[in-house]
């Protein structure tokens, strides 16, 4: 290594023990706000850490992200290779695991071919068809919020991956694709624990031992497959017989070979629910401990629409407010506070700094939208952190008016952004168009007390909280009323 080197140091961090390396310092939880404190400590943007695993670089500012994972994106698009589990779960069809390389730029262009910025326009009309469902449901059990936003998120990926339309919360399609997320959730965390690259997950799960974990794996595999399978069969039966319906699905078996076609499918629920829920379960929580925003907001869709219909993406443009606070949901508390983790290819220098071949290098999303220069309060959620400050707002005018690195960076950016984006953008505007959100009363009528606190994990949610959530006035419940069951 020390030839490798060439006299150039490793970037700072905190000093290495002999063997263990830095394993001692390892945080267990919170890690994002920890290496942005280490980061400060050391007077760095990137850090070296050193773990059993190997070496572990964390990017914490946009700028050396930029350098990095853009400008030598050659060089820091491969994933680490999370092989013990690999074995067992083979996970290698999801996209986001995929190593660099020609599988993964097909999969890849595969993806893109259906999800860029226009290709995703075509999904607006299921999006407003599900959200209108999910605004019926909420008229009725809104303290199932959670739920319902779950089944909004499986409705749109599951009529957009397949072309079918999910019935109801027990849906075999989306039992199948939660339990394989929950699965993958587990086993990228775990291998992350023997990476040391998800510290709080040191703490390995009971079952991973001998003959339990041989067990486990092959239940595993099993729901892996199926889930990557069993829609996918079904599919091609509809579009051999001519009953199926337009869908990414059917779409690609035309023209991709199968492995490639039926990854990207799979691939959907995997990246996509989770990470869809979560940010609108921070916009709820945001409303509830800011109601002078949702009223500010309200005041913008109520002039805008006079109460008289629901928003829809055509009013995009003329909501300003509401706009910025979709996008402050997705910096606030970021989804994936320390992205997925890139791994380098080949020795490089940054800065002076030698960066070994094979790190795996993070970048710490949370950091960087929390980054004070560009959001002067990070931790407070105020839409004018995407309202220019030529326009009235915080930001300054020569940040980018979005939150680009809650999609991750690089080439290995999230390929759904757009469609999370506007699935986000719609039921925030919905929401607040014909919602009220508050905080819940007990039963004495006082107001129940929020914690602001998510739980550690490569997607983060909000710790569960209870609120109120009542239609603004009957001219707003009827509005919901009037969407057409049918059309759902
Ligand atoms: C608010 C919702 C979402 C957020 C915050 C989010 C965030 C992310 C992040 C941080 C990454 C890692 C990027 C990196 O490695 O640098 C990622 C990857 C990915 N996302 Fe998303 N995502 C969201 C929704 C979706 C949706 C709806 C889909 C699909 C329909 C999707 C598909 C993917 C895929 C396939 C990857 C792996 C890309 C690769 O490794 O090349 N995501 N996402």
């Amino acid at each position: 290594l020390k030839k490798r080197r060439n006299g150039h140091p490793l970037p700072p961090g905190p000093r290495r023990l002999p063997v263990i390396g830095n394993l001692l310092d390892i945080p267990r939880e919170k890690g994002h706000i920890v290496y942005r404190d280490w980061g400060l400590k050391y007077g760095s943007d990137v850090l070296h850490v050193d773990t059993l695993g190997g070496d572990l670089i964390i990017v914490n500012s946009a700028r050396a992200a930029d350098d990095l994972f853009n400008k030598r994106s050659s060089l820091y698009s491969d994933r680490p290779i999370f092989s013990a589990i690999n074995d067992l779960l083979d996970y290698g069809w999801m996209l986001g695991f995929t190593p660099y390389g020609l599988r993964w730029r097909r999969m890849r262009k595969a993806f893109h071919t259906h999800f860029h910025r226009d290709a995703a326009r075509a999904f607006e009309p299921i999006e407003e068809q599900a959200v209108h469902r999910f605004l019926r449901e909420m008229l009725v059990t809104p303290e199932d919020y959670n739920g319902h936003l779950r089944h909004l998120a499986g409705y749109v990926i599951i009529k957009i991956a397949y072309g079918v339309e999910v019935c109801g919360r027990n849906d075999p399609d989306v039992l199948l694709a939660e339990e394989a997320a929950s699965w993958v959730q587990r086993a990228v965390l775990f291998e992350g624990a023997i990476f040391d690259i998800f510290p709080i997950l040191q703490r390995l799960p009971a079952w991973f031992s001998g003959a339990g974990f041989k067990r486990v794996a092959a239940e595993v595999r099993h729901v892996s497959d199926d889930a990557r399978n069993i829609p996918w069969e079904r599919t091609k039966s509809a579009v051999e017989n001519g009953s199926s319906s337009h869908s990414v699905a059917a779409a690609l078996m035309q023209t991709e070979d199968e492995d490639i076609s039926k990854s990207v499918p799979a691939t959907m629920y995997m990246a996509g629910a989770d990470t869809t829920v979560s940010s609108a379960i921070s916009f709820i929580l945001a409303m509830v401990l800011n109601p002078g925003i949702q009223a500010k907001a309200q005041e913008e869709l109520d002039s805008v629409l006079g109460g008289a219909r629901l928003p829809t993406f055509a009013d995009k443009d003329s909501l300003p407010y509401v706009t910025a606070i979709a996008k402050e949901a997705l910096r606030w508390h970021p989804v994936v506070p320390l992205g997925v983790p890139h791994k380098l290819i080949q020795d490089d220098i940054y800065n002076g700094y030698f960066i070994p071949g094979g790190s795996a290098v993070i970048g710490n999303v949370w950091a960087i939208l929390h980054d004070p220069s560009t959001y002067p309060s990070p931790s407070s959620f105020l839409p004018e952190h995407f309202i220019y400050q030529s326009q009235g707002g915080l930001l300054p005018d020569n940040a980018p008016d979005f939150p680009d690195a809650a999609f991750g960076f690089g080439r290995r950016n999230c390929p759904g952004r757009y469609m999370a984006y506007s699935s986000v953008w719609l039921t925030v505007a919905c929401l607040l168009a014909v919602f009220e959100i508050r905080r819940a009363k007990d039963g004495m009528g006082k107001e129940v007390e929020i914690i602001e606190e998510y739980c550690d994990g490569l997607v983060s949610f909000p710790v569960s909280f209870r609120c109120e959530i009542k239609p603004r006035s009957e001219a707003a419940r009827a509005l919901v009323l009037a969407t057409s069951p049918a059309e759902a």
